[in-house]
């Protein structure tokens, strides 16, 4: 943003008269309330606006729980938002009263100018999210209707082979990864091992797009400055908007186009959109519901094309910071393959420590530190404090994954927490997945596609090589990056490291299965 909108933004609210009256309004109604939760003292009319960092106010919420406690909430402009530092509240709030607090608010910057007004985050609740949501889980919630382990665990072995091939690249194996496998799940589109995608590219492209839309959150509160005209002078949103219309129109709706007409001469493989066009196309070829079919299954691409990256990168430098884990998780998996297959997914139940290690991954990796805003559409009481309705509830997943309070040393990667009696009953048996995928009836769809890849990825990676430390001139060991990328979904470029095939008999399972697919 440049500076000149945002003290446009601050000089302008002050003498708008609408949000004067809004602020007067909010004031008389609710004297006559209970009281609303504590939070940071604001400022007449902006509240806390200004008080809002540019980006990880998670971190900020955490600072102000010392002072406030669990529940915060803060008022901007007149507009209620309330942040949960706590998994109970969350809980509580999002799941048990999820009839309630359900709803998404209308983002000015993300739906009425960049148009992501079709992505099933940003779709309030009501008919059109229950449909994209019977879409989505009629394909993802039921792995088998596309064979989704067949293709993940292919695709972790093309991961396996970039690993032996080009280790010191092996973040974009990483990164290529769940791409892949979402991209022959919806479409049938095989992505080639050696070449960016243009369509993963898009994906990314747009997660980066939506997320930062975030930071015009200005237009939130002063929405009225949309209307600012595209030709003035430092406006620098509108620009933003305009490429990202673009982006969100091609999504949407190229790449299906594409694979439509494969469907139509017989060349493309089984897929979500073949299955779908199979049973919804009409005699006169138009298909029943086709935007809305378009939206929710480019959502899963979205919705899957990095969150998982974030897991698996976040393993490795685990890895790198806990060497005695890795040696662990090592003997556990050749003592149930015998050291001489590749793992399976029905390995999994035999190997606890590797699933801690996952478990360690999602908590540590915090890859959406806040959980998207639900939206209360009624008013509530909740521990004596009164939410109105219309409030922008945040679940602080950041902080729930650093609480002291439940995890021992909860800045450390240690996988065995989640296996030690004593440790889960201090977390009052909270595990990652609890909460990493979000709240009641808005919970992440992809939660158990999600979970099934990383597990693959990361036994597959344990199996078959080892992640050390590089060392520098002096033969010191290269610490880690540790450096999270701090957005809507969190990002962790790789570190320097040697990353070393295990065995002869490893090198031989990894090319042997690489050629098979
Ligand atoms: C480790 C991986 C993932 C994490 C941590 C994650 C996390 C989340 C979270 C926190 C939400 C918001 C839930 C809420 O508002 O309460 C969400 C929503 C969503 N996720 Fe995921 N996700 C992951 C993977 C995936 C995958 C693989 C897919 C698709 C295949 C997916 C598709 C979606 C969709 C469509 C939504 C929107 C739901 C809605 O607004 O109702 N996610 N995810």
């Amino acid at each position: 943003m440049s500076d000149f909108t945002s003290l446009l933004a601050r000089l302008s609210c002050i003498v708008f008269p609408l949000v004067l009256f809004r602020f007067l309004r909010g004031r008389h109604r609710s004297s006559n309330a209970l009281p609303r939760p504590p939070g940071p003292k604001g400022i007449p009319i902006l509240g806390n606006l200004l008080q809002l960092p540019p980006s990880r106010l998670w971190e900020k919420a955490v600072e102000w729980g010392k002072e406030h406690g669990d529940i915060i909430y803060l008022e901007n402009v007149g507009k209620p938002m309330l942040i949960l530092n706590s998994y109970d509240d969350a809980k509580e709030l999002l799941a048990n009263r999820s009839a309630i607090y359900s709803s998404r608010p209308h983002l000015t910057m993300a739906v009425d100018l960049e148009k992501w007004d079709w992505f099933t985050t940003f779709v309030p609740y009501g008919d059109l999210f229950r449909k994209h949501r019977a879409y989505q889980n009629r394909f993802i919630n039921s792995l088998e209707t596309l064979n989704v382990a067949n293709v993940q665990l292919s695709e972790t072995h093309a991961m396996l082979k970039g690993f032996l091939d080009n280790p010191g690249d092996y973040a974009s194996y990483v990164n290529r990864l769940p791409g892949a496998v979402i991209m022959m799940n919806l479409y049938g589109h095989r992505v080639e091992r050696d070449r960016d995608d243009p369509f993963v590219k898009l994906g990314i492209t747009a997660v980066r797009y939506a997320g930062d839309s975030e930071g015009y959150f200005f237009l939130e509160f002063l929405p009225w400055l949309k209307y600012i005209p595209e030709w003035f002078p430092f406006v620098e949103f509108h620009r933003v908007a305009k490429e990202a219309r673009q982006i969100s129109h091609a999504l949407r709706y190229e790449l299906y186009e594409i694979i439509k007409k494969k469907i139509a001469k017989g060349s493309a493989k089984e897929s979500m959109t073949s299955l779908y066009l199979a049973e919804n196309t009409r005699e006169d070829g138009s298909v029943e519901d086709e935007a809305d079919f378009c939206a929710s299954i480019a959502m899963l691409l979205i919705g899957a094309v990095d969150t998982s990256v974030t897991a698996t990168m976040t393993f490795v430098l685990g890895m790198l910071k806990n060497p005695e884990a890795q040696k662990r998780a090592q003997s556990e998996i050749d003592r149930v393959t015998g050291g001489d297959r590749l793992p399976t997914f029905e390995d999994a139940e035999n190997l606890p420590f590797v699933n801690a290690i996952c478990e360690e991954a999602l908590r540590y990796a915090g890859i959406t530190p806040f959980t998207p805003a639900h939206l209360s559409t009624e008013d509530d009481v909740y521990k004596g404090y009164h939410i109105p309705a219309g409030t922008m509830v945040l679940a602080n997943t950041w902080a729930v994954a650093f609480d002291a309070d439940r995890y021992v040393d909860p800045f450390a990667f240690r996988p065995d927490r989640w296996l030690s009696e004593k440790e889960m009953q201090k977390a009052q048996g909270v595990r990652a997945r609890d909460y990493a995928f979000g709240y009641g009836r808005r919970i992440c769809p992809g939660q158990p596609w999600a979970e099934q890849l990383i597990f693959i990825a990361i036994a597959s990676i344990l199996a078959a090589f080892n992640i050390e430390a590089a060392v520098d001139e002096n033969g010191k060991p290269i610490p880690p990056n540790e450096d999270y990328h701090p957005s809507f979904v969190r990002s962790l470029g790789p570190s320097k490291c040697k990353i070393t095939p295990r065995s002869q008999k490893m090198v031989s399972l990894i090319e042997g299965a690489a050629e098979a697919i």
